[in-house]
């Protein structure tokens, strides 16, 4: 496959889907899954500043492995009533996330950290988009919680998956749901040098 590297890239992140995105992206990388405690940010923290600074402590987990390399760190929350909704624990949160996202709108954030040993953090970024769901019966948040479809993934579904059906509508980057904003991180890898679209003689 045509890659878009120029820069070594690493992927601080065991998200299969974020692995996904990279690769469909022609991005080559490598993975090393950073060992961090993510309970150290406080879940009160608003939610824009608690994915960017969980982003940030992924990549610096890893960065230092890497002297040559661009790491990137990752994270993706839901959001609703300004209160996260990270993975749940169960079914019985698993159902209580799903009934309280039936029939509303509610903020998927995701944020990126792309950083260098040598550097400070070059670049954080985080992403907004606004996802709808359907009104769901008992029947169907059940059925869905016993799929196991919900349990690693923010806010207890998977909107590339089975997980589908719970969405009316979605406003903003898809790929920012499902892990990674590739446009915007597209961008930001481009104008840091570690990606080129011209080929180099
Ligand atoms: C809302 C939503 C989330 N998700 C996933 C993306 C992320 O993998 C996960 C949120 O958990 P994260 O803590 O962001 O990531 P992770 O634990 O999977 O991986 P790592 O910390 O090693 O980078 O939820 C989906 O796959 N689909 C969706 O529709």
């Amino acid at each position: 496959m045509k890659t878009i590297n120029k820069e070594k890239i690493v992927l601080a992140s065991g998200s299969p889907r974020r692995k996904a995105l990279m690769t469909q992206a022609g991005i080559a990388f490598k993975i090393h899954v950073a060992d961090i405690d993510e309970s150290i940010v406080d879940p009160g923290t608003p939610p824009e500043n608690y994915v960017c600074l969980l982003s940030k402590i992924k990549a610096r987990a890893v960065a230092p492995n890497y002297p040559d390399a661009w790491t990137i760190g990752a994270d993706t929350i839901v959001a609703i009533d300004n209160t996260i909704l990270g993975k749940p624990v169960g079914h019985l949160q698993a159902v209580t996330m799903l009934s309280r996202l039936s029939n509303r709108e509610h903020s998927v954030f995701t944020a990126f950290t792309i950083t260098r040993p040598d550097a400070h953090d070059v670049v954080t970024r985080v992403i907004n988009t606004r996802v709808r769901f359907k009104k769901l019966s008992n029947d169907e948040i059940n059925w869905y919680a016993d799929t196991g479809e919900p349990y690693d993934k923010a806010g207890g579904y998977g909107i590339q998956g089975i997980g589908a059906f719970l969405v009316k509508e979605i406003s903003g980057s898809y790929t920012n749901v499902v892990g990674l904003p590739v446009c915007e991180l597209i961008d930001a890898l481009a104008s840091l040098g570690a990606i080129r679209f011209k080929e180099t003689k």
